[in-house]
This record gives structure tokens, sequence and C-alpha cells, in this order.
């Protein structure tokens, strides 16, 4: 499975993901929209929530967007390609330690490698960052939960778990 990344540069270049995976040859970058090819695109604003059976769509390729939380409202998520947002799950890098949905790039990229079934690649892609592992870790069981469904009515429902543990406590 290929990463794939469309690069807007408006965010700090000094804590940019993607620009690692870039360093580490783990993901492509593209400065022009055109250029990014079809696939999986991960965006959080997508209707429907990404499955394993996601996993014959992607066409080995699976899509993020890495610009600033600030302008990753709907309309920059215009790539060609198959939109999933990715079902809860918790960030483990420093600046957003903790906290659900609001994934960094290289976070996202890996999670979507662990629900299409390649845990391997995952480990491989978050190798770069101290805190990768801890990524991984944190979410173990909803990644094993939801690599085991078979599609995103399966993933929404497990998901509901993990959003009904949250609001308790
Ligand atoms: C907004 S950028 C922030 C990147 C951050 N500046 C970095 O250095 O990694 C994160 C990207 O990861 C993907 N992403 C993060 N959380 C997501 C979610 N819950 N569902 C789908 N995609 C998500 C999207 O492509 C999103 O644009």
């Amino acid at each position: 499975m290929e990463c794939h990344v469309y690069y807007e540069g408006d965010d700090d270049p000094k804590k940019c993901t993607a620009r690692r995976l870039e360093k580490f040859d783990k993901a492509i970058l593209y400065r022009r929209m055109a250029q990014v090819p079809y696939g999986v695109v991960l965006n959080p604003h997508a209707e429907q929530a990404l499955s394993p059976a996601d996993a014959d769509e992607s066409l080995e390729t699976v899509v993020a967007l890495d610009c600033s939380w600030e302008s990753a409202e709907e309309a920059s998520f215009r790539m060609n390609g198959v939109h999933r947002a990715l079902p809860f799950l918790v960030a483990a890098n420093p600046v957003n330690y903790g906290r659900p949905f609001q994934l960094t790039t290289v976070e996202a990229l890996a999670a979507a490698l662990c629900i299409f079934g390649d845990q391997d690649a995952a480990e491989d892609l978050l190798e770069p960052f101290r805190w990768g592992e801890t990524f991984l870790t944190l979410n173990e069981e909803p990644l094993r939960r939801y690599s085991e469904c078979a599609d995103s009515s399966e993933v929404v429902a497990v998901q509901e778990d993990y959003l009904a543990d949250e609001e308790s406590a």
C-alpha cells in the first residue's frame, strides 16, 4: 500500500509529520492537487467511515491532506478518490495527545493501514516518530476491532462503544 500526501504547506514545518515521512522515503508528497493519484482519501468530513471493505477501492493508494487544522475545512478536500473518515481513535502526538479524531497525517495513514490489516506497514510508517509506537499501543483494541469489521456500518457500531465510554468519563 502506498502513502500519498497533498501538501498544503501552511503548518509549522518543524512539526509537520508529512515532511518527515518524505524525508524518510515513506510517503510521496505533492504540491499540486492535479498530481495526486486516485485512491482512498482520508477526509474527516466524509460521510462514510473507513472499513476493511475499502481496501478494494484503494488501488493500493491511501491519500491524506497535510494542512493546518484551521484550513482543513470540507472544501479543502478536493482530491479525486473515495473519501472516508477514520472512526474514533486518539492522537498520540505531543500536540494533541489523547484527543479523539484529530490525528496527524502519519497517524491517519497508519490507522488506515491497520484497518486494512497491514500492521507491519503501519509500524514501519510510524518508525521515524518517537511517539509512533504509542499511537499503536493507545489504539490497539479499536484498531484491531475495526480491522475485523466487514464494512463501514460495522465500524460505526464498534465506534459507538468508544464514544459511549468517552461520554461517561
Ligand atoms: C489536518 S492535517 C494536520 C497535519 C499535521 N499538521 C501534521 O503535521 O501531521 C491531518 C490530515 O490527516 C488526515 N486525518 C486526520 N484525522 C482524520 C480523521 N479523523 N479522519 C480522516 N482523516 C483524518 C486528513 O487527511 C487530515 O487532513
